[in-house]
């Protein structure tokens, strides 16, 4: 049962505010999108929630438990980074990419995958629908198969808070419905999804929930589809409303 808490977090850079007085909770079976200009502070706080940075003030609490004071395995353990599926360092086989989620979470402990890494690894590759792939080297597979790859992975972590930087990025039209769709499908099988995303027209469909930030500060929370009325997205992003049509 994932609980995510997020309290009066205010975080600056270079002696400039970059999110000011920021609060939302959610739940498992949630999903969150974040939306708002480049630079209003979207992901500074998927850094602050996976603790790559410290704040300045406030807290983030995970199960009810201060993330700061949580041994590294025990967060990894309830939340995963998905990155986007560009970077490709070496040519490994799909399966041990996900396998390698069960190294973050400390239950794989050599380097060898042991055949419970193995047995977890597969799991998270049917629970996506990715079986087929697992032999195929990651390096050669398509944008949207590698983000379900890393999704995989996340989920072969053992996390059930899933956190994601823009995932449509670099995706085509097809690959990016099947991506959207698959998120809304592990929120419906209870997995708390938190997601940036520059696509406000498919977010008010798939996510339950969005968070308008503007400069830093929250100016809205709730369900998707109202929060993200033309009228607000047109104001957030400062167009006229009849140019979206
Ligand atoms: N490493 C850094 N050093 C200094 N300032 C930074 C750094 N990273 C981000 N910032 C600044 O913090 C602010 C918030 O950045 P952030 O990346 O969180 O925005 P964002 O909403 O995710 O933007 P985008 O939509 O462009 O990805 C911006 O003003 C940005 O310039």
């Amino acid at each position: 049962m994932t609980h995510l808490v997020v309290e009066s977090l205010s975080f600056s850079r270079d002696g400039r505010r970059v999110l000011d007085d920021v609060s939302f909770a959610m739940r498992a079976g949630e999903g969150v999108a974040l939306l708002g200009p480049n630079g209003a502070g979207k992901t500074t706080i998927l850094r602050l929630v996976l603790r790559l940075l410290r704040p300045r003030a406030g807290r983030i609490l995970l199960d009810g438990q201060p993330i700061m004071g949580m041994a590294r395995r025990d967060l990894a353990s309830r939340v995963a980074y998905v990155p986007q599926g560009h970077a490709v360092a070496f040519p490994y086989r799909v399966r041990d990419v996900v396998a390698l989620g069960r190294l973050a979470a400390g239950t794989m402990v050599s380097p060898f995958v042991s055949a419970a890494d193995r047995a977890a690894a597969g799991q998270a590759m049917d629970h996506l629908a990715i079986g087929h792939l697992a032999d195929r080297s990651y390096a050669a597979l398509s944008g949207g198969e590698r983000q379900s790859v890393l999704i995989a992975r996340a989920l072969a972590q053992g996390a059930r808070l899933l956190v994601l930087d823009e995932p449509e990025t670099g995706l085509d039209y097809g690959q990016q419905l099947r991506l959207f769709d698959l998120l809304r499908r592990l929120a419906g099988d209870g997995y708390a999804v938190l997601a940036t995303t520059h696509d406000p027209l498919r977010a008010a469909r798939v996510f339950s929930r969005a968070i308008l930030l503007q400069k830093g500060r929250m100016i809205a929370d709730g369900p998707a589809a109202d929060v993200l009325s033309t009228a607000a997205i047109s104001s957030l992003y400062g167009y006229p409303a009849s140019w979206s049509g």
